[in-house]
C-alpha cells in the first residue's frame, strides 16, 4: 500500500519514494533556544514523530536530523532587530551560551516526556560555523550575493522562481514595503552573515572572509542538511509559518548553490491556536508541557490530544478538549491492560490502519479505528497484539503503562484473579465466586471489562 503525502511544493498528495536504497533523509526544523519551547512547538514535533514512525512502520530505515538554533535568528524575520539568543540572555542575567544550553536541555526533555523518539542526530548552528562560511562562500562566487552596511545578503532578484514554495507574489510584496527595505535591494533579500556592530560586543561572533560577525537564521540549516543527508535528500519538516520565509530561504540557497531545492517533500505542521491566534513565544503568552503537568495532566494525554487533529489543520486549544484527552487515554490504557497476551496482529485491521496512516498520515481515522477494534468481536489477545501494532504509530507507550496502584498488587493476588479468570472462562461460576470471596477479603476487587479484567484495591 503506497504512503500518500501532501508535499507543500507541488500542493498535492504524492506517493511517497525515497531517493535512496538504504535509508531517508528527514531534515526538521529546530527550536530556538532562547525560551521553554510551548505546546505548540511541541505540536510540530509529535507530527515529525508520527511521521518518523509511519516511514518506519512502512519499513524505511530513517536518517531524522533535527538542528538547534542557538545563534542568528533575530526578532524579526525580515532580520531586523536583536538576535533571539543575545536578548533572552540580557532579559535573564545569564550568558546567551548557557541559556542555549539550559533551553535545549529542556527542549529534548520534553520530546522524551512525550515519548518521542530520539533523532539519530542533534546539530547546533554554533558548531557549524565554517560549514556556513564555506556555503556563503560558494554563493559569493557564483554570483548570488551583495554586501551592504550591516552583512552579507543574498540577491533574491537572481532566481526567477525565488518564493514558489510559498507562492509569494513578488511584485506585490515589494510595491507594498519600500519603507521597510532599508539596505536591501529587495524586500525578499535575506542575510546570509551580518557584521557585529561596530559600537557593541556580541557575545556569540566569529571571524570570517567577511569581518567578525554571526551567520544568518536560513543558512544553518542548509549547510547543516548537506553535511548530514544530502544537498538532495527525501523530507524537510517545521512548521507553517516556515512556508514563506525560512524555507522559501533555505532553498533559494541550495538552487544556488547545488541546483536543487533540498527536499523531494515539503511537509509542515500547522499551528496550535490559543484563543484563535498562534500559540507563540515571542507574544509571551504561551503553556508549556511543565503547566499541563502541573495542572494533572498526564503528558501523553496532550500527545493523543494532538493525534485526534489532522497535522494539516490548526487546532484551537482547550482545557476541555485536553481533559476529554486524558479520559479517552485512560480508557484506552485500562482496556490495554486487560487485554492478554499471546495473540496475533489481525491481517485486515492491520491493512485498515495501514490505509489511514499511508493517506498522508490521517491519525483522527487512525484513532477512531482503534476504538472500533476494541468494541469489535476479535479475540481478546488478538486485539491487544493489533492495537499494540498501532501504538508503535501512535506512541502512546500503551505496553508500559500500569496502573499507580498495579505495582503494589501482590503476586499471589494476581494469581487468585487470574485463577477467577480462568473459571469464568470454564463457566465454573461457583468456583470464580468463592474466588472473588477471598480476594475481597484481602482487600481486592476485579473489574470486569469488555476485553479482560483489572484488579482494584477496595
Ligand atoms: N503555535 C504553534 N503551533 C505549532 N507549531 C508551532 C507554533 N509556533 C511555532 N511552531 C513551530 O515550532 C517550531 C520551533 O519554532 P521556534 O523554536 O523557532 O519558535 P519561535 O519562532 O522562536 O517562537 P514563536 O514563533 O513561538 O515566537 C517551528 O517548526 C515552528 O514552525
Ligand atoms: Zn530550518
Amino acid at each position: 500500500m503506497p504512503l500518500y503525502l501532501y508535499d507543500n511544493w507541488e500542493r498535492h498528495l504524492r506517493p511517497f519514494q525515497a531517493i535512496r536504497n538504504d535509508w531517508v533523509g528527514l531534515y526538521c526544523c529546530g527550536p530556538t533556544v532562547y525560551d521553554y519551547a510551548h505546546i505548540g512547538n511541541l505540536r510540530t514535533y509529535l507530527f515529525e514523530d508520527i511521521l518518523r514512525r509511519t516511514l518506519e512502520f512502512n519499513g524505511y530505515t530513517v536518517r531524522h536530523i533535527v538542528n538547534i538554533t542557538d545563534v542568528g535568528h533575530l526578532v524579526s524575520d525580515a532580520d531586523e532587530g536583536e538576535d533571539k539568543m543575545e536578548r533572552g540572555s540580557r532579559k535573564s542575567g545569564k550568558s546567551a551560551w548557557e541559556i542555549a544550553d539550559y533551553y535545549s536541555a529542556v527542549f529534548k526533555n520534553d520530546l522524551t516526556t512525550l515519548n518521542m523518539l530520539e533523532p539519530t542526530l542533534w546539530c547546533k548552528a554554533t558548531e557549524h560555523i565554517a560549514e556556513q562560511i564555506a556555503f556563503i562562500q560558494v554563493l559569493e562566487e557564483k554570483g548570488y550575493t551583495y554586501a551592504n552596511s550591516d552583512g552579507i545578503y543574498f540577491d533574491t532578484n537572481k532566481q526567477d522562481d525565488y518564493g514558489y514554495l510559498a507562492r509569494l507574489n513578488r511584485e506585490g510584496l515589494n510595491a507594498g514595503s519600500r519603507v521597510a527595505l532599508g539596505e536591501k535591494k529587495s524586500i525578499t533579500d535575506f542575510a546570509l552573515w551580518k557584521f557585529s556592530p561596530a559600537d557593541s560586543a556580541r557575545q556569540m561572533e566569529w571571524e570570517s572572509p567577511w569581518g567578525s560577525g554571526f551567520p544568518g537564521w536560513h543558512i544553518e540549516c542548509s549547510a547543516m542538511s548537506a553535511k548530514y543527508l544530502e544537498p538532495w535528500f527525501d523530507i524537510h519538516c517545521g512548521g507553517e509559518d516556515h512556508i514563506a520565509i525560512h524555507h522559501s530561504n533555505e532553498i533559494a540557497q541550495n538552487q544556488a548553490c547545488h541546483g536543487t531545492r533540498l527536499a523531494n517533500f515539503w511537509l509542515h505542521g500547522y499551528f496550535l491556536q490559543l484563543d484563535a491566534s498562534k500559540m507563540s513565544k515571542s507574544s509571551g503568552d504561551f503553556l508549556r508541557l511543565q503547566t499541563l503537568i502541573d495542572r494533572g495532566i498526564d503528558p501523553l494525554a496532550y500527545r493523543y490530544l494532538c493525534l485526534t487533529a489532522h497535522y494539516r489543520s490548526q487546532l484551537q486549544f482547550s482545557w476541555d478538549a485536553l481533559s476529554a484527552a486524558q479520559t479517552a487515554l485512560g480508557r484506552l490504557r485500562e482496556s490495554y491492560l486487560a487485554l492478554p497476551n499471546g495473540g496475533e496482529c489481525d491481517g485486515t485491521y492491520l491493512e485498515r490502519f495501514t490505509h489511514e496512516i499511508n493517506q498522508d498520515l490521517n491519525l483522527p481515522r487512525a484513532i477512531a479505528l482503534m476504538w472500533e477494534l476494541l468494541k469489535s468481536e476479535l479475540s481478546a489477545p488478538n486485539k491487544k497484539a493489533t492495537l499494540k501494532r498501532f501504538d508503535s504509530v501512535f506512541g502512546l507507550d500503551l505496553a508500559r503503562w500500569q496502573p499507580a496502584a498495579a505495582a503494589e498488587v501482590p503476586a499471589d493476588i494476581q494469581a487468585l484473579a487470574a485463577e477467577r479468570q480462568q473459571y469464568r472462562q470454564d463457566k465454573s461460576w461457583a468456583a470464580a465466586d468463592e474466588v472473588r470471596s477471598q480476594l475481597k477479603a484481602r482487600g481486592y476487587e476485579v473489574e470486569d471489562t469488555a476485553n479482560g479484567w483489572l484488579i482494584k484495591t477496595i
